[in-house]
């Protein structure tokens, strides 16, 4: 549906030129919901600006539903424009207008008559769950309620493809989740595709089903949402990772494992770091390693979420029993696909 190839985009700065953009290549097929995440600065904005038609790359080509973007002159590229619905972090709408009558501006460019227009604001302020609001001004409404405001109008003109621009960074986690669910609801229902522009890895677990990581310009690492959370590559992935499910663990919880670990013969006491992730994680591993291995095992701290409906994060234990009972229940524990690593230097660190 999108194919972004070799996009360059370089500024002139006060300074000498900017390289925002370093030669993206990317694909986003019909009817997924794609995430692409970045720090400050990373580029998004000006990717997005590059994915909307706003900005002509420096180089290389955008295409949408295989046709390319970057030739097309002036006029037919605001035509174009309009298969491209987007929603902005901070709603833009117009505080002069009701609920319905921002929903209905863009059919107002567009030329469409009162009739028509009203025919298709309705459906619209029902999917968004604001018919009974559609009177009210904008500042007689939410935050949340003005991006449903914004989802509709980015629907208004029944685009192929809505850009979701940081979206639900203005917004706290209960009304993001309610945004986002939506956004899911909308791709579902009418199998529209959404890109999902963000700086936050929680609105790319919630609802994206693939993921591209850009970092200085470059896309560094792309790929399932479950396959890039469960064996990220690059250091700004993990980074962003640690932020939902994070790997340090917490003092107390290491002065735990240090007197679990003193407490232990040598070689039949061991601090256990599990990473799950998909498939696998909901056989029953724990109740397995005392039954079949007979070790002993306390829970020291967890975080077990969920991506795209599979089980995904770490559980830290610590595990007691024969020296091979143990080697053998980690070594089932790998077979099992979990990503097993020892406790050691965290222990020392105590
Ligand atoms: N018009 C411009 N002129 C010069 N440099 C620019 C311009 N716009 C962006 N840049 C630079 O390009 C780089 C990428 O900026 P961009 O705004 O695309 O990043 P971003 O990931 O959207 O950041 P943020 O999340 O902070 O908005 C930055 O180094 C920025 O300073």
């Amino acid at each position: 549906m999108i194919e972004l190839r070799g996009i360059t985009q370089t500024y002139q700065g006060s300074s000498g030129p900017v390289q925002a953009l370093r030669g993206i290549d990317l694909e986003v097929a019909a009817g997924e919901v794609f995430g692409i995440i970045g720090r400050s600065g990373a580029g998004k904005s000006s990717l997005v600006r590059v994915i909307n038609l706003l900005n002509r790359p420096t180089a290389g080509q955008v295409l949408v539903d295989g046709r390319e973007m970057t030739t097309l002159p002036e006029a037919a590229l605001r035509v174009a424009r309009r298969e491209i619905g987007i929603v902005f972090q901070h709603f833009n709408v117009l505080s002069s207008r009701t609920v319905y009558d921002n929903v209905a501006l863009p059919l107002e460019i567009a030329g469409l008559s009162d009739g028509e227009i009203k025919k298709r604001v309705e459906p619209l302020l029902d999917l968004v769950g604001l018919s009974a609001l559609a009177r009210r001004h904008p500042s007689q409404i939410s935050g949340g309620q003005k991006q449903r405001v914004g989802i509709a109008r980015a629907l208004a003109n029944r685009p192929k493809v809505l850009l979701s621009d940081e979206a639900t960074s203005a917004l706290d986690p209960e009304t993001t989740r309610s945004i986002l669910g939506l956004l899911r609801q909308i791709n579902q229902e009418f199998g529209l595709t959404i890109v999902l522009i963000t700086h936050q890895m929680q609105v790319i677990k919630q609802v994206a089903e693939r993921v591209a990581v850009i970092d200085a310009g470059r896309i560094v690492e792309q790929g399932r949402v479950i396959d890039v959370f469960s064996k990220p590559q690059h250091a700004t992935t993990r980074s962003l990772i640690e932020e939902i499910v994070p790997q340090e663990l917490p003092d107390s919880v290491l002065a735990r494992l240090r007197t679990l670990m003193g407490a232990s013969p040598a070689g039949e006491g061991q601090g256990l770091r599990l990473a799950f992730a998909g498939d696998g994680a909901d056989q029953p591993l724990l109740s397995e390693l005392v039954r079949r291995f007979g070790l002993d095992l306390s829970i020291l701290h967890g975080q077990i979420d969920e991506v795209q409906g599979q089980p995904f994060g770490t559980l830290a234990v610590f595990a007691r029993g024969a020296a091979d009972q143990l080697q053998a229940g980690i070594a089932h524990l790998r077979q099992a696909g979990v990503n097993v690593q020892p406790l050691v230097q965290e222990a020392a660190h105590v």
